[in-house]
């Protein structure tokens, strides 16, 4: 039998008219936090579902902050799923600064100014450099009762995330953006560091370069 993903005053959900479309915006509450599934089309009983797992980002999300390239991936991200005309979205709260906070995260963009690295710049505050929990998001995948995913994602670690926590990723689609010189550290130290599959940092030179 279905096991059921929440109780029934954890989750409520509605039609969300958009300047892409309308999706299902499906509300939930885990691990003390309000998230967001956006769901668009017919995805209950797929497999394949191609699906983005974004974590928040104020900065990048809301106030197009070039530092990283969060808000141009959740553009992305929508764009491709009305595109290909189903997909779910799944908004992750508690995620801000890879899980130190917000607060936490703009103390770390202070020392990167200063020239250290968005890892160094976490440690260096007795931070840890990424404490996010994916079951939120495997959670509300299981209640949408999706039956595997394409997770458009350029970080190896969502995948397995999500593998540990039962729902298949049977592809993995590369979200890449254009870097500039705002990001370049930060994509290239998590090329290097954190081993994201970011190909497109090799093609960057500086604009004085050119
Ligand atoms: N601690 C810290 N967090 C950051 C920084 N810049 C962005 N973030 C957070 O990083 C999170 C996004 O993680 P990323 O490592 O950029 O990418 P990802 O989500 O692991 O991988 P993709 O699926 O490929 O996007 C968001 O929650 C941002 O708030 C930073 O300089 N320091
Ligand atoms: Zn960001």
């Amino acid at each position: 039998m279905f096991e059921q993903a929440f109780n029934d005053e954890d989750v409520a959900e509605s039609d969300l008219v958009t300047r892409r479309g309308t999706f299902r915006a499906v509300a939930f509450r885990a691990d003390g936090h309000e998230h967001m599934a956006l769901v668009y089309g017919k995805t209950k009983l797929r497999e394949n579902v191609l699906v983005r797992i974004h974590s928040e980002c104020m900065t990048g999300d809301i106030f197009a902050a070039m530092r990283c390239e969060c808000g141009e991936q959740l553009d992305a991200a929508l764009n491709t799923i009305v595109r290909e005309g189903s997909g779910i979205l799944v908004y992750l709260r508690g995620h801000e600064g890879r899980g130190i906070g917000l607060v936490a995260k703009v103390r770390t963009h202070v020392l990167q100014d200063q020239g250290l690295d968005t890892l160094d710049s976490a440690t260096s505050l007795g931070l840890p450099v990424d404490v996010r929990d994916y079951t939120p998001a495997a959670r509300v995948l299981k209640h949408l009762r999706v039956q595997s995913v394409r997770l458009m994602s350029n970080n190896p670690d969502k995948i397995a995330a999500l593998e540990d926590n039962g729902i298949p990723v049977t592809a993995r689609v590369p979200l890449l953006m254009a870097p500039n010189t705002h990001n370049i550290a930060y994509l290239t130290a998590k090329r290097d560091r954190l081993g994201h599959d970011l190909p497109q940092v090799d093609s960057f030179t500086l604009p004085h370069a050119r």
